[in-house]
């Protein structure tokens, strides 16, 4: 069934196995124009741009996915049911909950804990936990060795709120789940990939720390979080 609702490729092979997610589309533009060689721009539906290039001579795509649990489960449903992707590692940025961590940190998600039913409702999967690819976050720990960048790993958040009226509930989640920090879309991305028998990983930047209110600007958020990238698209040729 392609091209799809929301991704207008018409033939298949145009989006390579390995995509890689961030939830700013601009971000998937900066990947494309700063690091992929001889970029192709395949998706602009809804602004949600996507582009299939080479790293290293190998072929990677990278996609936004917008932003919370519905829109990435829309996009990576779409791309692993019906456009043959295999693996999905989604670059994003989070808030860190654990005040060690500290801004622009590389996190690798081992499971994401949500209060979200996106799991059940989708495909009878229940559990508030579920993890991230073992095989696939092997290689990105082998890729961010490679490279000598420090990657901090852990149980994460996916938050359906971004504006919690209570500022403190975080305590709670971090002491009584573990989780070191909260982002808003990998609950659903690796949900999708355990129902459909694909990989899915998640390397997050520290934009922003709950537990010392330190933040990065949007500006930042869109362009400088540079390691989290060398460390996606290596692992994603390894
Ligand atoms: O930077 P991205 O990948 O969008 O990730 C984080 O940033 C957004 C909130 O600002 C949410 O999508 C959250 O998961
Ligand atoms: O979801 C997110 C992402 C970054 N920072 C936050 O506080 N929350």
């Amino acid at each position: 069934m392609i091209p799809t609702p929301h991704i207008e490729v018409k033939e298949q092979g145009v989006i390579a196995s390995t995509v890689l997610m961030p939830g700013d589309p601009l971000r998937a533009k900066f990947i494309a124009e700063n690091y992929l060689e001889d970029a192709v721009q395949f998706n602009q539906v809804r602004g949600m741009y996507g582009y299939t290039g080479t790293w290293k001579g190998k072929r990677v795509s990278v996609m936004g996915s917008g932003m919370g649990m519905p829109s990435i489960g829309i996009y990576s449903y779409e791309l692993f049911a019906f456009y043959q992707v295999e693996n999905i590692i989604r670059v994003g940025s989070c808030g860190a909950y654990a005040p060690e961590l500290k801004l622009y940190d590389v996190l690798l998600a081992t499971e994401a804990w949500s209060e979200s039913t996106y799991a059940k409702v989708q495909g009878g999967v229940e559990g508030q936990v579920l993890p991230a690819s073992e095989a696939l976050n092997k290689k990105l720990v082998q890729a961010a060795e490679g490279l000598g960048i420090p990657l901090r790993t852990g149980r994460i958040h996916s938050s359906d709120v971004f504006y919690r009226q209570d500022h403190e509930a975080f305590k709670d989640i971090r002491d009584k789940e573990g989780c070191i920090a909260v982002e808003m879309e990998s609950f659903a991305l690796f949900a999708n990939a355990r129902i459909l028998g694909k990989k899915a990983s998640c390397i997050l930047t520290v934009s922003d720390s709950l537990a010392t209110r330190e933040a990065t600007t949007s500006g930042e958020r869109q362009r400088s979080f540079t390691k989290m990238m060398d460390v996606a698209l290596q692992g994603a040729v390894l």
